[in-house]
């Protein structure tokens, strides 16, 4: 028998690379560096980046003592907000004079912070942490939401974490129907205060992150009430804690909602109101405002109050894009090294990426997470360039920024979730271990699915654009394939990128025409439009959802064709399009092409298996940053499986003694 042997600490460890993978490296033929600074920026991004992970991850108060899993709840709140206010303070303190932080120490002495946010914070905490809805929301919403005069007050405050905040909207009894908010803010023009109150038990304040121990301010998503009327939900900057003891303010009742399926290093919160009173200027007024005598001035859209909700919405798309790479490189990675059963009769167990229908798991996760990031930027600059225009007052672009930025949420989230399950069955048994790093993968993106919009909710607002353009040929860029004389006529079979582009316009315009049709009959047969709508409902997210997949298909497309790139790196982020492309189309294609289709899907299965290790590895992700011992570069996995199943508090001596003595014992010794 061969002793177990403690490995990952040793010297041994960082010679260690597993020959399979070292065989894959060798064989590269292109430049890994060029995908990780495409995916980073540029050059200059990825130094940085890769500086700055460094410079957190060479820092022994940053790491986890024992895996965050075998704490309690209250322990795994205590240590990852540790670790997330260290980071905080590490990143205010001058960097050392090492020559490998020049390019940290440049920035710091050109008066330019260093940043906190996704990429380095998710380093080091995994479990999702009670700061993220203070830099993912609170912020941008005193941003968004807030007059120059606000902005200047709060701003420095929140950016300097002197408060911290979070985004209190969803309730109780409502989180989708936003005008349902029951939370009431009722101006009292004697006092110039408002006076927030939670009417009922489903007016409570329920979900929001950081906000059950964290934060000591909010923005309040409340009913406004002045003059007797009520004006729908708009945004209050409210205090919720003591600045110095931390204790909740009189008429304030907060605390945390417990635990969650992942996630649990936030303290997701309730809050309620007893008569609370704020100073009129705590209404955040950029876009309406409420006068000292109570005259309320009205938004240009009522919508601009939903823009905090639209700005998370796009960065969800670029966080999906993140969680796949970290789930397909961990999968990647294991299916090279794992053998497994007998390909060809006689002859060594193979590496399980060499079956098909493994490859046919991996692919599609690695193809989509191009994509994802290239669409993430898409709609990020549609974000900029909208925001730009509404505040020059022209809010043209903010149904299209709508209808893309719920599209892609949907689909980005909803593709994660399920891959991430896909790929935690490829690693067979493994991967249902939490040191797999499945599990918080997917708590991720499942939750994802869920916040910042339901779903199934947000498909149906992007049917709602699908439906009106088509009717009046209202609607913005996203959508002009809709429009009248532009839908493409083109039968033929075309099955160039362009070609598959069409193809996708014209099913997503025939889900619409459908789902239309639908809507027409069941308004011929005398039903009201709210009841033909919810009746046509599947048809119509059908729609919604070919959709977004030529959306997404589309800036893929594009973005492969930009002049940057080389051409070994061209050719592969073609394939990889291509092979998307082909994937989704056999989720929507009926019969027409299919057998075609199917060759070339299965050629491109076996061309992506010889650079899918290398690709991976491009991702440039850090064992630390991947908290996986499957996916580890050195395809070391057996050994840190064991290494880590030896932490488990129940290996720490051979007998449990107290069950043993208490349980087990007397069990047996029992007689019938
Ligand atoms: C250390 C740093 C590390 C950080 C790492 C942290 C990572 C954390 C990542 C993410 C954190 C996320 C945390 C989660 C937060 C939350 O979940 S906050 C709560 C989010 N809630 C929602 O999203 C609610 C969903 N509901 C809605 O958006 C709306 O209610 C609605 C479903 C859109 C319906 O709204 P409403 O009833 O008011 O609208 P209708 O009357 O139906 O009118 C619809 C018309 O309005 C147009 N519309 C709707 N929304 C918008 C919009 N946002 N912009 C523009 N236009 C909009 C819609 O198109 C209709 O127009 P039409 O009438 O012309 O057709
Ligand atoms: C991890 C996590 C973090 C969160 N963080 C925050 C936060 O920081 N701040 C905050 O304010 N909120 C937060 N939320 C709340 C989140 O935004 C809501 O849960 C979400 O918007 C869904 O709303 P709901 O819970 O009311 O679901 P519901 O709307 O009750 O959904 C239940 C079901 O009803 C269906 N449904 C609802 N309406 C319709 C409709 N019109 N047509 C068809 N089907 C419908 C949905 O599709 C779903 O299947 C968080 C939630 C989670 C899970």
């Amino acid at each position: 028998m061969i002793k177990y042997k403690q490995f990952t600490d040793t010297m041994a460890a960082s010679f260690y690379e597993n020959p399979d993978l070292k065989r894959e490296r060798q064989s590269c033929n292109f430049d890994k560096d060029e995908i990780t600074n495409l995916i980073d920026g540029n050059v200059e991004k990825t130094k940085y980046r890769r500086e700055l992970v460094e410079y957190i991850l060479s820092d022994p108060s940053l790491k986890d003592p024992i895996p965050v899993e075998y704490l309690s709840h209250e322990e795994k709140y205590a240590a990852e907000l540790k670790k997330a206010c260290l980071l905080v303070q590490k990143m205010r303190e001058p960097v050392p004079k090492e020559a490998k932080f020049e390019t940290l120490r440049k920035r710091q002495e050109n008066g330019k912070p260093l940043d906190i946010g996704v990429g380095p914070s998710s380093v080091i905490l995994k479990e999702g942490n009670a700061l993220g809805l203070h830099f993912v929301m609170f912020i941008p919403a005193i941003i968004g939401q807030g007059s120059t005069e606000q902005q200047n007050k709060w701003l420095p405050r929140a950016l300097n974490l002197e408060i911290i905040g979070t985004y209190a909207q969803t309730e109780l009894g409502h989180g989708t129907f936003l005008r349902g908010l029951e939370t009431k803010a009722t101006y009292d023009p004697d006092t110039k205060e408002f006076i927030l109150e939670t009417p009922s038990l489903s007016a409570y304040k329920w979900w929001p992150g950081g906000l059950g121990k964290t934060s000591n301010y909010a923005v309040v998503m409340a009913q406004l009430y002045t003059k007797g009327k009520c004006e729908g939900i708009h945004p209050f900057l409210v205090q919720l804690r003591d600045e110095t003891t931390h204790e909740p303010l009189p008429g304030i009742f907060v605390g945390e909602i417990g635990p969650k399926l992942g996630l649990n290093s936030n303290d997701n919160g309730y809050l309620g109101f007893d008569r609370v009173r704020i100073p009129r200027d705590q209404l955040l007024m950029k876009h309406s405002q409420v006068l000292e005598d109570g005259t309320y001035v009205k938004p240009k859209s009522t919508k601009l109050g939903y823009a905090t909700m639209v700005y998370v919405r796009v960065f969800i798309v670029q966080d999906m894009a993140q969680v796949l790479r970290k789930a397909v490189t961990i999968a990647t990675r294991y299916s090279c090294v794992r053998h497994q059963s007998e390909l060809k009769p006689g002859e060594p167990e193979p590496q399980i990426l060499d079956y098909k229908a493994q490859q046919n798991k991996l692919f599609p996760a690695l193809a989509a997470s191009f994509a994802f990031h290239f669409a993430a930027e898409k709609v990020w600059n549609l974000y900029h360039l909208a925001t730009e225009n509404i505040g020059k007052g022209d809010l043209q672009m903010l149904p299209d920024l709508h209808g893309m930025s719920c599209a892609m949420k949907a689909l980005s989230t909803s593709e994660t979730a399920k891959f991430v399950e896909t790929l935690r069955q490829s690693c067979g048994g493994h991967g249902y271990m939490v040191s797999s790093g499945f599990p918080r993968l997917y708590g991720i993106a499942t939750a994802s699915e869920t916040y910042e919009g339901e779903n199934t909710v947000l498909w149906l607002q992007v049917a709602r654009y699908l439906i009106k353009t088509r009717m009046d040929g209202s609607g913005g860029q996203s959508v002009a394939y809709l429009i009248g004389s532009n839908l493409p006529d083109n039968k033929a079979v075309d099955l160039s990128l362009d070609g598959i582009i069409n193809l996708f316009q014209r099913v997503a315009a025939g889900y619409v025409d459908l789902a239309m049709k639908e809507l027409a009959e069941h308004g011929r047969q005398g039903m009201a439009p709210y009841d033909a709508w919810n009746h046509s409902a599947v048809q119509l997210i059908k729609a919604a959802q070919a959709h977004a997949r030529y959306l997404v298909a589309d800036c893929f497309v594009r973005s492969v064709k930009e002049d940057k790139l080389s051409g070994p790196v061209r050719s592969i982020l073609n394939e990889l399009c291509e092979f998307l492309l082909i994937y989704w189309l056999f989720a929507e294609l009926k019969t027409e092409h299919l057998s075609q289709l199917q060759a070339k899907y299965m050629e491109l299965l076996s061309i992506i298996r010889g650079y899918a290790v290398n690709v991976v590895d491009s991702f440039d992700i850090r064992d630390e940053a991947l908290g996986s011992v499957l996916g580890c570069w050195d395809g070391n996995a057996y050994q840190r499986l064991f290494d880590e199943a030896l932490k488990s508090p129940l290996n720490r001596n051979a007998v449990h003694r107290e069950s043993f003595e208490k349980y087990l014992k007397p069990l047996m010794k029992s007689k019938l």
